[in-house]
């Protein structure tokens, strides 16, 4: 594993960040220190492989600072380290635990659990944007009780297809994910199977938003995608709601908040729409669900 390593204005942190999500650049990240300076950190196979994502970076960001440090960490090292980062998380009966502790993890009676590897997938649930989908899919598969097992649901930009298996993982025996990313696609397959999910109760398909929706109608649609993407796509996700369903967006910076907000209330009165909005806060991302 290679690191690359450089300390950059803050004002360039929430634009490369955005950038990373709307790319899958998952071998980029920012370290927050509380008050102290940022950081850009960069995780590769290889020298050579850093140069190169760095390269690319810089194309887009040609304010980057010149000087990167660079450090060859053993690959064991990092393995521990990611280890001691991903920790099981739980909401109600719906557990995520990290693939790895399969054989320790004890689930409560009742309960369920998806073991999760995300591999180079976004989705390994320790983000907060997709801790705030998962509540509100709990909260939808409580409001709509016996009733949870039939509604359809989508997962847009499923990345690991955390949230798609989770939906079944509740019951739901109508769910489809989509994502643009064709690894995502391959390692939502491959946690459907090593979690012994019936094929048929959930599909995945490589595609865009729009490809990805056409001819779909949705009781709950999750939309954990960046929040520029959600606004241009406003109408369409719309498009694919049945009536009174509920769309839950996220991949929202708290200080989008509101005018992602405007923008959906908006598309919402275009399209002869009347919804009502919540949203809840957790650190500086935020979520939108509405419903129809
Ligand atoms: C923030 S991740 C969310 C992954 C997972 N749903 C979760 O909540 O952890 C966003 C995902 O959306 C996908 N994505 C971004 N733009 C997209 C688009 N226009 N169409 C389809 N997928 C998209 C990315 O490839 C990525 O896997």
């Amino acid at each position: 594993m290679f690191i690359l390593k450089a300390e950059i204005p803050a004002e360039l942190a929430d634009a490369l960040e955005a950038h990373f999500c709307e790319e899958g650049l998952l071998s980029w990240g920012i370290e927050f220190a509380p008050n102290g300076p940022l950081f850009l950190k960069g995780f590769f196979e290889s020298e050579a492989e850093a140069d190169e994502g760095l390269a690319a970076l810089r194309i887009t960001f040609p304010a980057l600072p010149a000087y990167f440090a660079g450090e060859q960490i053993e690959d064991r090292e990092w393995q521990e380290a990611y280890k001691e980062f991903l920790k099981p998380w739980s909401n109600g009966r719906l557990h995520w635990v990290p693939a790895w502790e399969r054989e320790s993890y004890v689930v409560p009676e009742g309960h369920v659990a998806l073991y999760l590897d995300a591999g180079m997938a976004f989705g390994t649930g320790s983000h907060e944007t997709t801790r705030l989908m998962a509540r509100r899919l709990m909260d939808f598969a409580q409001t709509r009780g016996d009733a949870y097992a039939q509604q359809r649901i989508i997962d847009a930009g499923c990345g690991s297809g955390i949230l798609a298996l989770s939906a079944v993982l509740l019951g739901a025996k109508s769910v489809y994910g989509f994502d643009q990313d064709p690894e995502a696609i391959r390692v939502s397959r491959e946690n459907t199977l090593t979690n012994g999910i019936a094929p048929e109760a959930v599909s995945f398909a490589e595609a865009g938003i729009e490809s990805g929706l056409e001819g779909r109608q949705a009781d709950f649609m999750m939309a954990n995608i960046q929040a520029d993407i959600l606004k241009i796509h406003a109408a369409g996700l719309f498009a694919a709601m049945a009536p009174h369903g509920t769309l839950a967006l996220s991949g929202i910076l708290s200080r989008e908040l509101d005018e992602v907000r405007e923008h959906f209330n908006f598309a919402a009165t275009e399209a002869g729409i009347t919804c009502r909005a919540d949203s809840r806060i957790d650190g500086e991302w935020a979520d939108l669900c509405l419903f129809l």
